[in-house]
């Protein structure tokens, strides 16, 4: 995968790369580039989450317009392309990327991203990148970094994928992931739910790879999708009842003021689909009794409680963690929604609810591409811990469901052993009737063959999330 011929030697390294332009711009004088360098440090130093920590930065530093975009480009993208970048940056240096200084490495990623993926003169993106190294590690390491980026910018992206892609015909999987800047384990899984190692999964990684359209969801209620697509200028979402797609590129949506008046949040089009196929599903006897076992930071709550507002039932919503309770708290007032901070697994609640949703914690491998750092964040490790959480909050799902009511299964990740696995197991162990998830998604196209949803970017254009359902005994 390297090649010495290619690695800088000690001596250009410490050799700074001839200017091609006039004097390097002082970093006061680039507020893009430093913002989208502070929230990279903020991901791998705190385990920040990009979609919050760069809108904060922005905010507080009076970034706008131009800037502001630049910012979010080039954060995203490179938090994205985090794998690929450290592939070509391993190529480029002589000892192991491990051994390079962390904030280091996170400017020579940024840098690396301008060279391969926009348009940034690479004299730019190289001399910026030589400063925020100085700023960061000292002037004696701009060599370095310099160095590094010469080696980096010497082919293009596709160059350097022919270069370090594995053989496609042997490695089919290896080959879609690195070409597609997925970790494999992320590939693998995804060809596994598919059944694919060859063109469906190429669309499924490249979907999953592209920057996706905000949707928001029209309140029930409060607004119609027509009346929201009408005062956003988006389009009536394709299968969701009360979704709208916004056009990309659109601005800030604190902005908006259908969001500021609380008539629509922004959620997904899949996770809409899924917490009305868990309302639809049809119970035998009394409706009126909802749970929603693990709800926090609110969105799927504020559709149910919307949606039970309209047919005069009550949510209870369960999450464990306090200030996340006080998000759904927050989404869900004048719902009829109670909130409790408990555990799903045993929570203080009296049973015989007519319908459970357990929308449990998982890997989210489904909506990596509305989460750029979590695409390299999560490790295959993380799966089993997750699935033995997701088994014990469906029996306890089962456990609060009275017979002839509905339990929903839903998670965000394709992961067969999260999605298929769990719920195969949790509704034996129940002894509940499967029911086919496909007739509560009217209309929508490509659910194969049942009786289980898998939605996914490259369909449908939502998050690919999973949805089960079953009726108790
Ligand atoms: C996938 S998220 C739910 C998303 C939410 N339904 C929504 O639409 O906004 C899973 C949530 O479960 C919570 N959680 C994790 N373990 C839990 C437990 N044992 N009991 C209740 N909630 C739990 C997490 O804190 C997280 O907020």
């Amino acid at each position: 995968m390297t090649s010495p011929g290619r690695r800088p030697n000690h001596d250009r390294n410490r050799r700074p790369a001839p200017r091609k332009q006039g004097p390097r711009k002082p970093p006061a004088q680039d507020p893009a580039r430093r913002a989208a360098f502070d929230a990279l440090r903020a991901v791998s130093e705190r385990d920040a989450y990009v979609n919050l920590v760069l809108p904060d930065l922005l905010r507080e530093r009076r970034i706008t317009g131009r800037d502001a975009a630049l910012a979010t480009e080039l954060t995203y993208g490179t938090a994205r392309a985090q794998g690929l970048l450290d592939e070509i940056i391993g190529a480029c240096i002589d000892r192991p990327l491990s051994n390079v200084d962390k904030a280091v490495l996170d400017a020579l990623r940024l840098g690396a991203y301008q060279l391969l993926r926009t348009r940034i003169p690479p004299h730019a993106a190289v001399a910026s990148t030589v400063d925020l190294v100085r700023e960061e590690a000292g002037s004696h390491v701009g060599g370095f970094a310099n160095a590094v980026l010469r080696g980096v910018s010497e082919k293009d992206e596709a160059a350097w994928l022919e270069e370090l892609s594995p053989d496609r015909e042997k490695d089919p999987i290896g080959y879609l992931a690195m070409n597609t800047a997925h970790p494999r384990w992320v590939a693998r899984s995804f060809a596994e739910a598919l059944g694919d190692k060859g063109p469906e999964l190429e669309a499924a990684l490249a979907a999953d790879d592209a920057r996706p359209a905000v949707h928001l969801l029209a309140k029930p209620g409060e607004i119609s999708a027509d009346e929201l697509a009408a005062i956003t200028g988006g389009d009536v979402a394709p299968y969701s009842p009360y979704g709208v797609h916004l056009p990309t590129g659109t601005g800030d949506l604190a902005e908006s003021e259908a969001i500021r008046e609380r008539l629509a949040v922004v959620q997904d089009e899949g996770s809409q689909l899924v917490a009305v196929a868990a309302t639809d599903a049809p119970v035998d006897g009394e409706d009126s009794r909802w749970l929603d076992l693990c709800a926090g930071p609110g969105g799927k709550a504020v559709l149910l409680g919307s949606l039970a507002a309209t047919s005069g039932a009550t949510v209870d919503a369960v999450e464990v963690t306090p200030h996340r309770a006080k998000l759904v708290q927050r989404a869900t007032d004048g719902l009829p929604v109670t909130v409790h901070t408990d555990d799903g697994r045993e929570p203080d609640l009296q049973g015989g609810y007519d319908r459970v949703l357990l929308d449990a914690p998982c890997s989210g491998l489904g909506s990596l591409r509305r989460r750029p750092e979590s695409r390299w964040r999560r490790q295959p490790s993380d799966v089993p811990g997750l699935t033995k959480l997701q088994s014990e909050l469906l029996a306890s799902a089962f456990r609060l469901v009275r017979p002839g009511g509905i339990v929903a299964y839903v998670v965000c990740t394709p992961h067969l052993a999260e999605t298929e696995g769990v719920f195969g197991d949790g509704v034996r162990r129940a002894g509940a009737e499967v029911l086919d998830a496909r007739e509560f998604f009217p209309g929508v196209p490509l659910l194969g063959d049942g009786p289980y949803v898998q939605l996914w970017p490259h369909r449908h254009g939502t998050d690919a999330m999973f949805c089960a359902l079953a009726r108790a005994k």
